[in-house]
């Protein structure tokens, strides 16, 4: 059964169903409640991998409330699908034919993007030696077969609730707290992963730096509370405008923005950021003290370059540096893009 046919099925009645009939991994989802947590918009996922029947369909009744349930009946298929769905927490059987659940943990620890999923025990191997070795391997708890529902649920909310709270932390963590767009430290690993998926693909990167027109004369003017309503009115409009889902604008520091905008030409990136331009002026607030008109404005710079070897991503923003303080020495409110 296919992801898509199980995934299909988030209106129908819950009810617990096992892969090993079909040789099939089984995904469950239980949408009768908001499925939302407080971060994202995705359901959390569980993986339980558990040779025995029972237990899967066991479990997942249990956990399934709210939350994406994955089954996989042995180790071998525990690690196929943990690689490919990275859940947010895997439940996972000590003795299973094949591949042992020590085996498995040990070879999510060494994998760098399943390496950070946290991992229960669940075994019928309940000596304190079993479970300080469970421990010892890296999961972060470990419960006892046969297992009380209710144990194996707070256990599970227990984990969970830490692993929203991290996943929160890393997410503020690049966040702005005054525009609520991203701030430059998202930028610094965006900007590296962009790179790098365009300098594959021989794709074309697309970078402005924007900064707002006078905006010291703003402060002056009109007071730094002011000011900081004025960055969020623009960082906002701006984010607004951009459609796609890889574009990105990040606060680079002060009244300075950032916009990266992957696979796209000289063309159409100086299109977009004229509109940008101009419809900032069009926000139409206030800035009696600018010199070059009634409402706040932004200059740009910008440049577009296919990624090559010997370049960085650092020399592209030196560039479109320069261009932006062209826009300035220029009379500013406009864009200059590298020819
Ligand atoms: N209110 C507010 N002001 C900020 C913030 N960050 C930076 N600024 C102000 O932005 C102003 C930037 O001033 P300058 O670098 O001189 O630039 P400018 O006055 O915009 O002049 P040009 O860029 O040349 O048009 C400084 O007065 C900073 O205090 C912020 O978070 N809130």
């Amino acid at each position: 059964m296919e992801d898509n046919q199980i995934i299909n099925q988030r209106n129908s009645t819950s009810h617990c169903f096992d892969s090993s009939l079909e040789n099939e991994p089984f995904i469950m989802i239980d949408d009768t409640k908001d499925p939302f947590s407080l971060i994202g918009s995705e359901p959390e996922k569980i993986l339980i991998v558990d040779d025995a029947k029972d237990n899967r369909t066991m479990l997942c009744e249990l956990l399934m409330s709210q939350r994406k349930v994955i089954l996989a009946k042995d180790g071998a298929q525990g690690l196929a699908l943990a690689t490919k769905h990275l859940p947010d927490l895997i439940l996972l059987d000590v003795m299973m034919p094949g591949i042992t659940g020590h085996q498995v943990i040990r070879s999510l620890k060494s994998d760098e993007s399943t390496m950070h999923i946290p991992v229960i025990f669940i075994s019928s191997k309940i000596s304190a030696d079993d479970e300080k070795y469970g421990l010892d391997l890296g999961a972060v708890d470990y419960i006892s077969k046969p297992f009380h529902p209710a144990i194996v649920q707070a256990r599970v909310k227990n984990v969970l609730r830490e692993q929203r709270n991290k996943k929160l932390l890393e997410k503020l963590a690049l966040v702005d707290s005054l525009t609520e767009i991203y701030n430059r430290r998202f930028y610094e690993l965006d900007i590296r992963k962009v790179w790098n998926g365009c300098k594959r693909e021989n794709k074309a990167i697309s970078l402005a730096l924007l900064d707002i027109d006078y905006f010291k004369s703003y402060n002056d003017e009109y007071g730094h509370l002011s000011g900081d309503e004025a960055l969020r009115l623009v960082a906002k409009h701006i984010k607004n405008q951009l459609k796609r889902p890889h574009d990105i604008i990040a606060r680079y520091g002060g009244e300075e923005f950032v916009i990266v905008l992957p696979d796209t030409n000289a063309d159409d990136a100086k299109r977009i950021l004229t509109d940008i331009c101009q419809s900032i002026e069009q926000l139409k607030i206030p800035h009696e003290s600018s010199v070059i008109s009634h409402y706040v404005t932004i200059s740009i710079g910008g440049a577009t370059m296919i990624p090559k070897h010997e370049a960085s991503h650092e020399e592209l923003v030196k560039i479109v540096d320069e261009y932006l303080y062209q826009a300035k020495a220029q009379g500013r409110n406009r864009v200059c893009w590298q020819p």
